[in-house]
């Protein structure tokens, strides 16, 4: 009923907890509400959120043109329906190292159990697009350090991603990445890598956790979570896959109606409205009034 009963505190100290015993953590992308949800009733183990999704729900490119207030407003909404750590995409902070302070304040109170925060020149773009450009280390380790120190709650996850691989090769992602725990971040993002031994390679080179990022579509072959588990990756997330998806299925549904003008033959791949009634536990709200819920839908 209504959001969730874990607040914020728990969900980071829970996530710690995981984190900690060096399991492999699936963080599906949600994009929206209702499927966050939907990836709790999975049984997954958290839920990420997408600046690419973010971007492209409001219909823009992925090129930094949200902005800190849309992303903390979306990503509350999103982190306050499941009892689920959600962390979320800041891109490269919003700004100057003081602006990404205020982002990780204004993150922590909108609920997120953590952020990563990218050393890609603004504007930034898809992290497995060509033509990238990264910081020196001075600029990037400076946002790092400002998200540490600005952090109030120490659960609170500050997640360092490097896209240097793309630009500057592996060995410069594992030096960058060195220097990045040392500036203070908990955990490694290292954008598009190219082999399941080049996640090794970043495993090896640092002592902090490591996410792995299966985005279709783009550079990284897509392995599965027994073969990432294998090289020790820590959390792995499929960022817009659930978007994708959806948005193939609705311009399915689309074509059908333009072709037959209903959507009958396509009922079965419908979520069915009970289904849809029970993943927002329209029934509970039969606390606060008995009328609400004193129907059946027949499935
Ligand atoms: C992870 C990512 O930063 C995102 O915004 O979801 C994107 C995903 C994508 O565009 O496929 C990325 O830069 O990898
Ligand atoms: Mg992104």
């Amino acid at each position: 009923m209504l959001y969730s009963q874990t607040d914020a505190a728990a969900k980071r100290a829970a996530f710690r907890d995981r984190l900690a015993t060096g399991e492999l953590l699936q963080f599906p992308g949600a994009f929206n509400p209702l499927s966050a949800r939907l990836i709790e009733r999975k049984g997954f183990d958290g839920v990420y959120i997408s600046g690419a999704v973010l971007s492209a729900d409001l219909g823009l490119p992925d090129i930094g043109l949200t902005t800190l207030t849309e992303v903390a407003g979306r990503a509350a909404q999103i982190a306050r329906t499941t009892d689920l750590p959600a962390i979320v995409d800041a891109d490269t902070g919003f700004g100057e190292p003081m602006n990404v302070a205020r982002t990780i304040q204004e993150l922590e109170n909108a609920g997120l159990a953590g952020t990563h925060i990218e050393d890609q020149v603004n504007p930034k773009r898809c992290g497995h697009l060509d033509g990238k450009q990264v910081v020196d280390d001075e600029t990037a380790l400076k946002r790092i350090r400002a998200a540490a120190d600005a952090r109030r709650d120490p659960n609170f996850l500050i997640m360092a991603r490097t896209d240097i691989r793309a630009v500057d090769g592996l060995d410069a992602a594992k030096d960058r990445a060195k220097k990045l725990v040392d500036a203070g971040a908990d955990a490694i993002f290292p954008e598009a890598m190219r082999s399941l031994d080049e996640f090794a390679a970043i495993r090896a080179a640092v002592d902090v956790p490591v996410l792995a990022n299966m985005t279709e579509f783009g550079k990284s072959e897509l392995f599965t979570t027994e073969q990432l588990a294998s090289v020790g990756i820590n959390i792995v997330i499929w960022p817009v896959s659930l978007l994708r998806m959806a948005m193939g299925a609705a311009s399915r549904a689309l074509d059908t109606l333009n072709e037959q003008g209903a959507l009958t033959s396509q009922l079965d791949a419908m979520q069915h409205r009970s289904e849809l009634y029970d993943l927002i536990d329209y029934e509970s709200y039969n606390h606060f009034d008995a009328t609400i819920f004193n129907f059946t839908v027949e499935k």
